[in-house]
């Protein structure tokens, strides 16, 4: 049995700066990759699927604008090149990740999966089939998340995608319907739409992305529809068969009626559930929900003493920021005697579909939910001048404020690049800055936050 300080399961995006950290603090670490190094985001998520929204966005580019005064004569798109650039940017990634680790004395790398044999004992199953058994001081399961496959009759009989397999097609689908119209499945469907598939969403709930208030999911399905992006609502798939060659028969219930499409693949979006079924937490004392995620407290303690979690496999928001923040605020706790938390932290997010939908703190609907005096402040992009010179005219800027502190409590930005836009007033909400700050704070002309100006001034009395 080796014996470490601390040892590491999953090299994601916590996992991977936690272990150099404590093991440059001289915790004698051991990190354990049961599959490849950086994890979700690097290898199945984040940098894969941002690198082929930056074709799609090419390819719709390069279609011309007439209103632009642009026509061109058709697109050529070369998928086999999209998707090796692709591959060439999550592999320079990963290696630069394995560089790193590989960098840290009293660090090491250990490639198998993890199982625990006892609150503080692992089993790991290695790559060339032989077992290692290790004992830590403290153990940290960062182990992620994975699709999360719904029970649907004929699912077995039929060859279905996920957010991961997707990223190892050789041609674009003919016809990709998707089942779910949150974020994987809005920035996927753009995403083949634009390399020329016939896209159909169905989405379960009333509305597509649930969690928004009902204006931002109003403009994001308006911009679906006019790419010619077929979008069901309150759509439950029934039952999925082979039908043909190659061609899949799918018979959905939308708004109560029986609908069938026809399509050549069917991707599977509908959320993803915690990676633990190799962790033999039964072999433990670590307590989960009922949804199978690991409950962990305010400082991320697990129902063992000195085995903590941290990111997707957690559950709560599910982005590498929020992974990358676990681990500092573990780092400051354990190596800093910190006390964070990660309660009260303000969530940013992006949606890279096109225009961006960038989100922070609270929207309208929280706002009113959670009973705060508050104002709306709104302009539609078609009033902001960055956007119309650029013809970038879809979306909105949206920011809720307190009404008696006149600090900004959260914002909306659904635009070109509504991310950034977001993150600036998330700096504002960082530094205390009220909106009436901003409302005359000088930006350069004529940048879209320029417009923050004229976004505050809609609640000038
Ligand atoms: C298609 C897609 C797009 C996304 N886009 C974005 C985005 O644009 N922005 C954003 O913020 N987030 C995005 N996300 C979410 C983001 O990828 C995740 O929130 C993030 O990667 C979670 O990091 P993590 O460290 O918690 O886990 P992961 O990165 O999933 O890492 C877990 C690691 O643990 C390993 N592991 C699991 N079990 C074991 C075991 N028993 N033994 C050893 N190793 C094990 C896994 O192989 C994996 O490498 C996206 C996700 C998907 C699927
Ligand atoms: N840009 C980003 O930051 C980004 C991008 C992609 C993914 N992610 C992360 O990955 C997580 C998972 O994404 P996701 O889109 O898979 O999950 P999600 O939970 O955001 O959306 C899944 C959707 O599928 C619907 N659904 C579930 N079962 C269904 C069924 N049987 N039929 C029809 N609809 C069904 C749900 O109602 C929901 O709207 C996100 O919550 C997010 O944290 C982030």
């Amino acid at each position: 049995m080796k014996s470490f300080d601390a040892v590491v399961i999953g090299a994601g995006q916590a996992g991977v700066p936690l272990a150099k950290k404590l093991a440059a603090a001289g915790w004698k670490t051991a990190l354990i990759e049961k599959r490849l190094v950086g994890g979700t985001c690097i290898n199945d998520g984040c940098t894969p699927t941002k690198a082929l929204v930056a074709s799609a966005r090419m390819a719709h580019l390069a279609a011309g604008r007439k209103e632009l005064g642009v026509e061109t004569g058709g697109v050529k798109l070369n998928f086999t090149q999209v998707m090796r650039r692709k591959d060439a940017i999550v592999s320079q990634f990963r290696s630069a990740t394995v560089k790193g680790i590989e960098q840290v004395p009293n660090l090491k790398l250990i490639y198998g999966a993890a199982t625990f044999t006892a609150n503080h004992e692992l089993r790991v199953r290695t790559d060339n089939g032989l077992f290692e058994k290790l004992t830590a001081e403290r153990i940290f399961i960062n182990t992620g998340a994975e699709p999360f496959i719904p029970e649907i009759k004929g699912i077995g009989e039929i060859r279905f995608l996920t957010s991961t397999s997707i990223l190892e097609l050789k041609e674009v689908p003919e016809h990709l319907l998707i089942v779910g119209g949150g974020y994987i499945g809005l920035e996927f469907g753009q995403m083949f739409s634009r390399f020329g598939s016939r896209v159909t969403i169905l989405e379960q709930g009333e509305r597509l992305l649930p969690r928004e208030d009902e204006d931002a999911c109003e403009v994001m399905a308006k911009v679906f529809q006019e790419e010619g992006i077929i979008l069901k609502v309150k759509a439950k798939v029934v039952r999925f068969e082979n039908y043909g060659t190659n061609r899949i028969r799918v018979s959905a219930s939308v708004e109560d009626k029986t609908e069938n499409y026809t399509c050549s693949h069917v991707l599977i979006a509908s959320g993803r559930k915690p990676q633990t079924s190799e962790l033999g937490l039964a072999n433990t004392d670590v307590v989960c929900d009922q949804r199978g995620f690991i409950q962990v407290n305010d400082r991320l303690e697990t129902s063992v003493k000195e085995v903590y979690a941290l990111g997707d496999v957690k559950g709560g928001p599910a982005f590498t920021h929020i992974s990358y923040n676990d681990h500092v605020v573990l780092v400051n706790n354990l190596l800093h005697h910190a006390k964070e938390k990660i309660s009260g932290r303000v969530l940013p997010y992006c949606m890279f579909t096109d225009p961006q939908m960038g989100r922070v703190g609270l929207n309208e609907m929280e706002a009113k939910a959670a009973g705060r005096d508050y104002l709306v402040a709104k302009i539609p992009m078609r009033q902001v001048a960055r956007a119309i010179e650029t013809g970038e005219t879809k979306g909105f800027m949206k920011a809720i404020v307190d009404k008696k502190s006149k600090l900004i409590l959260g914002a909306t930005v659904i635009g070109e690049i509504g991310g950034e836009i977001m993150s600036l007033l998330q700096m504002a909400m960082a530094g205390k800055i009220t909106y009436e700050e901003i409302r005359y704070m000088i930006f350069a002309h004529p940048l879209y936050a320029e417009s923050l100006n004229n976004l505050f001034m809609t609640l000038d009395d």
